[in-house]
């Protein structure tokens, strides 16, 4: 059911160089859901806290050579988990081939990410509006993969008055922005309850993203 779900719709450009790919993932959920459980174990899930004092509505882990961290003091990509004091786990194989594979689909051939960033929503979990601006290597796009259950993603332009679209993303779906839009403004409105037999009430995202040597701390 959920196949033919996705294939009823249809590939579809966000704005020059981003792409909706409904369903991309169909056939590998169970081993990118397995996966996450792997890296869990390894890096948990935690609830971070932003530079203005709050904690984040999404639970977050990272994999691969850095994962993204904020504290009070900013955002930055950091090559240890604080919470752990240890490396960030390894990329998965199996999770890089998707995001390379997906990359490819929306035209970048040459896509090798370095991190990948896992968000978990709860029901009322959101993500306000931002750019992903602390890679330094905005050459390569960001990739995304929804899996679990729906939210609506919200895509705008670079500058920020610009007109945001509504885009409904369902479990499986990839999204790709680089090129003239890898600095588009872009969030999650809170999560509606709701229910997927594969994660519960529960969405995961990932983005896969390449990050600047330099960029990271070591
Ligand atoms: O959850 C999503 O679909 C978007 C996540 C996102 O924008 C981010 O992690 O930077
Ligand atoms: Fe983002």
């Amino acid at each position: 059911m959920e196949d033919l779900f996705a294939s009823l719709r249809e590939r579809r450009t966000l704005g020059d160089g981003a792409v909706h790919l409904p369903g991309f993932t169909t056939g590998h959920d169970r081993a990118i859901l397995g996966a996450i459980a792997t890296l869990a174990e390894q890096a948990p899930f935690r609830r971070m806290t932003v530079p203005g004092g709050g904690v984040m509505s999404v639970a977050l882990t990272s994999c691969g050579d850095c994962g993204w961290c904020s504290d009070e003091r900013g955002y930055c990509y950091a090559a240890k988990d604080p919470l752990t004091g240890r490396s960030w786990p390894s990329m998965p194989n199996v999770l890089k081939g998707i995001a390379k594979d997906a990359a490819q689909q929306a035209g970048y051939d040459e896509f090798e990410p370095q991190s990948c960033l896992i968000n978990r929503y709860e029901t009322g979990a959101r993500m306000g509006m931002h750019q992903d601006k602390d890679e330094g290597c905005l050459e390569a796009p960001v990739v995304s993969l929804s899996i679990g259950i729906p939210a609506r993603f919200m895509f705008g332009g670079v500058e920020r008055e610009q007109a945001v679209e509504v885009v409904d993303l369902y479990h499986g779906d990839a999204v790709i922005w680089g090129g003239p839009s890898r600095l588009a403004w872009h969030g999650i409105k809170p999560l509606r309850s709701a229910f997927h037999p594969l994660t519960g009430a529960l969405r995961y995202n990932l983005t896969f993203r390449a990050i600047a040597e330099d960029t990271f701390r070591s």
